[in-house]
């Protein structure tokens, strides 16, 4: 388990991370979404033991990160711009990964050569912005840490390779219960993958939820009364959202459905529907007062 507890980096007086709040459980995949300069980066890095934090503390498992070897081999953090030694080739950048990393698997690394498809002995450099991020995944999965940090990974990743790498995490996921932390601005991006998803702007994880209780907290109704909508009805429900359409009423309404929906019928309507939402309507409504979070994160 990752915790983070009150972290906060501040760059020249300018706080990047202010008191941040994060918990991630063992064998999950975390999506840390969030807008340009929400702090995203820094708080990885920090949670990776690249920077340190002025305020707070970090632990993975209940030990502090900050210069502990031990807990830092666990660790790969796949940063946004991927650095590989000039002229290195896969091969060679393998053989330094070894070194480093006790859990690096060779039989690993040969058996990801027919997914990745890229030629081991040629230099890195040469690939393309693409094939080079594909280089970082081939050698991070093969490193097989316990943790995997990474910072909007899957831009300039083809469909297809995307599509490879995202069942690769999966299956680490579900077989060695690796837990990942993986930030982008865009849910859509992060939908299929996560199960936790946490929203940060201006420096603070603003929000963390599950994305499955977040699909079954809310819901959207269309009614119908014979007299009207009754007042003590919306008194009852926890409305996020409500507008009419002639007749009909269009609500966003938080809680259980089998609740709500026992609630509505008490008032016998002539129209109950229960609709689902998508995660993003979800979020949008979630961040109501955020228009420019709401806008970045959902698109
Ligand atoms: N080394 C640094 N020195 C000064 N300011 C920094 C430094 N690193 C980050 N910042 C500032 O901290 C804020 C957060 O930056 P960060 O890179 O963590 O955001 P982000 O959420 O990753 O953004 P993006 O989605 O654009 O990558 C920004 O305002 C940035 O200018």
């Amino acid at each position: 388990m990752i915790q983070l507890v009150d972290v906060t980096k501040t760059f020249d007086r300018f706080a990047a991370v202010k008191g941040a709040n994060m918990m991630v459980p063992k064998g999950v995949i975390y999506g840390l979404l969030g807008p340009n300069g929400a702090g995203k980066t820094t708080l990885l890095k920090m949670m990776a033991g690249i920077l340190r934090q002025d305020r707070g503390t970090i632990t993975i498992d209940g030990e502090e990160l900050w210069e502990n070897v031990q807990v830092k081999q666990r660790i790969l953090f796949l940063p946004d711009f991927v650095y590989f030694f000039p002229h290195a080739t896969i091969r060679q950048m393998a053989d330094f990964y070894e070194q480093l990393y006790p859990s690096f698997s060779r039989g690993r690394f040969l058996e990801l050569q027919s997914v990745f498809a890229l030629d081991p002995n040629k230099k890195i450099q040469q690939f393309s912005k693409g094939m080079q991020r594909q280089a970082a995944f081939w050698l991070a999965f093969s490193v097989q840490p316990d943790v995997l940090i990474m910072d909007e990974p899957l831009d300039g990743l083809d469909a297809f390779v995307r599509r490879h790498v995202k069942q690769l995490l999966i299956d680490e996921v579900v077989e060695r219960e690796m837990t990942v932390v993986i930030s982008s601005h865009n849910l859509r991006e992060l939908e299929d993958l996560c199960g936790t998803v946490g929203l940060m702007a201006r420096g603070v994880v603003q929000l963390e939820r599950d994305l499955d209780e977040l699909r079954a907290g809310m819901h959207k109704l269309q009614l119908a009364f014979r007299d009207g909508f009754p007042g003590e009805l919306a008194e009852r429900l926890d409305i996020v959202h409500r507008e009419e359409r002639g007749s009909i009423a269009i609500l966003i309404v938080r809680g259980e459905k089998r609740r709500i929906e026992e609630t509505v019928r008490t008032f016998h309507p002539l129209i109950l529907d229960v609709l689902p939402l998508s995660l993003e309507e979800i979020f949008m409504y979630e961040m109501g007062g955020d228009a420019h979070v709401r806008e970045t994160v959902v698109g």
